[in-house]
C-alpha cells in the first residue's frame, strides 16, 4: 500500500498553508514534525479528504483519493486534534455510537469495540463516562474510534498533546504496535514523540516539506554542527545572540553551552554528537518559526 502526495498545495485566499509538497509513504510510522502553524493539520485534512487541495493530488495505490470517495474512507482512520467526544457517554456507548455512524453492523461493532478497548488498555474504563477520563485515556479512546474500521491508513493529529510522560510512553508503544501492519502518520511539535518510533520524519515549515528521512539521516545532515563549551557567565549573552543555543547548564565555575553552528563558536569548544532535538533547533530556530533556520 502506498500513499503518494504530488505537488500538493492549499491556499486560503492569498495565504499558502501547504506549499507544493511531494512525498510517498508506505507501511510504518511517519512523524510529521513542525512548529505551530507549519501546515500540519491542513495537510492531514487533505489526506482525509476533508479539505480539497488548491493544486496537486493525493493517490492511494495509484488512485486519486477524491475519486475513491467511500472506498478510501473505508481504509482510513483519523484522530483530529480536537476530536468531538460526548462527555455523558460511557467509553462503550461512545465507541458503539461511532461504529453506527461508520456503518458497522451492531454485532460486529460489539466485538470490535471490546477488542479495541483491550488494545488501547481501557478495559477498566469501559463503563466510565467520557467526562471522567484523564487526557491520556481520552486520547486512547480517540485512537480506538479511529481504528474501528481497522484502517490501512491511520492519521493522528497531535495525539500526544497534553499527555504526561507516562502516558506519552504508553502512547508511543501503542502507535508502534499499530504501525506494524499499516501506515501511521502522526503530527507533533515534540521531538521525543517521534524520535524513537518513526521510520521516517517529515519536517514541515511554512507549508513546505523541508526535510524527509530517517532520524539517522537527519542527524547525519548536521553531525558536525553541534558544539559544547564551558564559558564564563558574562559570555553567555553574546554567544546566545550569535548562535543557536540548544542547552545552557550553570555550575559553580561558569556555564556549559550546547551550540548549533557550522563554525566553531569559541576556541575551546568541542564537537558533540547531534540529537534530533538539535536538528529541530537547527531547522526551526531557537524562537521557533521566527528565523529561517539558516546558521
Ligand atoms: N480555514 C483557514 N482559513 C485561513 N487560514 C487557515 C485556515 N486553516 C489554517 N489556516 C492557516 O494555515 C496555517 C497552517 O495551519 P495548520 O493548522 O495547518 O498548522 P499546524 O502546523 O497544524 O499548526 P498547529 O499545530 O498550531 O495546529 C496557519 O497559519 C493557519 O492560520
Amino acid at each position: 500500500m502506498d500513499l503518494t502526495i504530488t505537488n500538493l498545495t492549499k491556499k486560503f485566499d492569498n495565504f499558502t498553508a501547504v506549499d507544493n509538497i511531494n512525498v510517498t509513504m508506505t507501511t510504518g510510522v511517519y512523524g510529521l514534525l513542525g512548529v505551530n502553524g507549519a501546515g500540519k493539520t491542513t495537510l492531514m485534512r487533505m489526506l482525509c479528504t476533508l479539505l480539497r487541495p488548491t493544486e496537486g493530488k493525493i493517490t492511494c495505490n495509484g488512485k486519486d483519493i477524491l475519486a475513491m470517495d467511500g472506498d478510501y474512507r473505508k481504509i482510513l482512520g483519523y484522530l483530529p486534534q480536537d476530536f468531538g467526544f460526548y462527555p455523558e457517554f460511557t467509553v462503550k456507548d461512545y465507541l458503539l455510537y461511532i461504529s453506527s455512524i461508520k456503518g458497522i453492523k451492531p454485532i460486529v461493532a460489539k466485538k470490535r469495540v471490546r477488542e479495541l478497548v483491550a488494545k488501547v488498555g481501557l478495559q477498566k474504563a469501559f463503563n466510565k463516562k467520557m467526562k471522567n477520563l484523564s487526557g491520556g485515556m481520552k486520547r486512547r479512546v480517540g485512537i480506538a474510534q479511529a481504528m474501528l474500521n481497522n484502517p490501512q491508513i491511520l492519521i493522528l493529529d497531535e495525539p500526544t498533546a497534553g499527555l504526561d510522560p507516562n502516558e506519552r510512553i504508553r502512547f508511543r508503544n501503542l502507535i508502534s504496535e499499530l504501525a506494524e501492519e499499516r501506515l501511521v502518520l502522526l503530527s507533533t511539535h515534540i521531538v521525543s514523540d517521534v524520535e524513537y518510533i518513526a521510520n521516517e520524519i517529515l519536517l514541515m515549515k511554512d507549508g513546505q516539506l523541508i526535510h524527509k528521512g530517517t532520524v539517522v539521516d537527519l542527524i547525519n545532515s548536521m553531525k558536525e554542527y553541534v558544539w559544547v563549551c564551558h564559558v564564563e557567565k558574562n559570555m553567555v549573552q553574546n554567544l546566545s545572540q550569535k548562535n543557536k543555543v540548544s542547552n545552557i547548564k550553570s555550575d559553580v565555575n561558569g556555564v556549559e553551552l550546547r551550540i548549533i553552528s557550522k563554525d566553531k563558536p569559541v576556541e575551546k569548544a568541542t564537537r558533540e554528537n547531534a540529537t534530533l532535538e538539535d536538528v529541530f533547533l537547527y531547522y526551526f530556530g531557537e524562537k521557533a518559526g521566527v528565523n529561517n533556520g539558516t546558521i
